[in-house]
């Protein structure tokens, strides 16, 4: 079954020809296909709605400044099993576990921190129509 989920470059990468376009042409070589694309800043309030559930751990403020830095890219995309496949290729959260054990992978290729690791992927359906929701202002 087809599903759908959201996937992010983030501000430090988002302005980037280059690597949007190599993240492009993955997600096609996947069989993943880009619904929507969104390229904007946001929010203080949408960054406090997507990141609510980090709220009060040691790296919220950190991630709510530096999303909210420049553009961000913004994808909906759909396909067999997306929510997987999409975190699969972003990688790891952890910048030294995608350097060392997922090579491959977006967040170790274009990463630049725990924090500023480029990429964000939905967990799941539930969470990718809430972070659908919240970045294309219910598309
Ligand atoms: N230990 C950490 N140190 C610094 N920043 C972190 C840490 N854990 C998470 N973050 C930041 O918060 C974002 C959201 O955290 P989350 O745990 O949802 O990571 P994820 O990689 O998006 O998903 P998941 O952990 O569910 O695989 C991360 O992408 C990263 O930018």
């Amino acid at each position: 079954m087809k599903n759908r989920t959201l996937g992010l470059i983030k501000p430090q990468l988002a302005g980037n020809k280059t690597i949007i376009d190599n993240v492009e042409a993955e997600i096609r070589r996947h069989g993943l296909e880009i619904i929507a694309t969104k390229h904007f800043k946001p929010s203080k309030s949408q960054l406090e709605r997507f990141y609510a559930d980090h709220k009060g751990k040691f790296f919220y403020d950190r991630l709510i400044l530096t999303m909210g830095s420049g553009d961000v890219r913004a994808y909906i995309l759909e396909g067999e099993n997306v929510i997987t496949k999409w975190r699969e290729l972003i990688g790891p959260t952890k910048l030294y576990l995608a350097k060392y054990s997922h090579p491959d992978t977006f967040r170790s290729k274009f990463g630049l921190s725990d924090t500023r690791n480029g990429f964000h992927g939905s967990g799941n359906e539930n969470e990718a129509i809430n972070e659908i929701n919240v970045m294309f202002d219910k598309y």
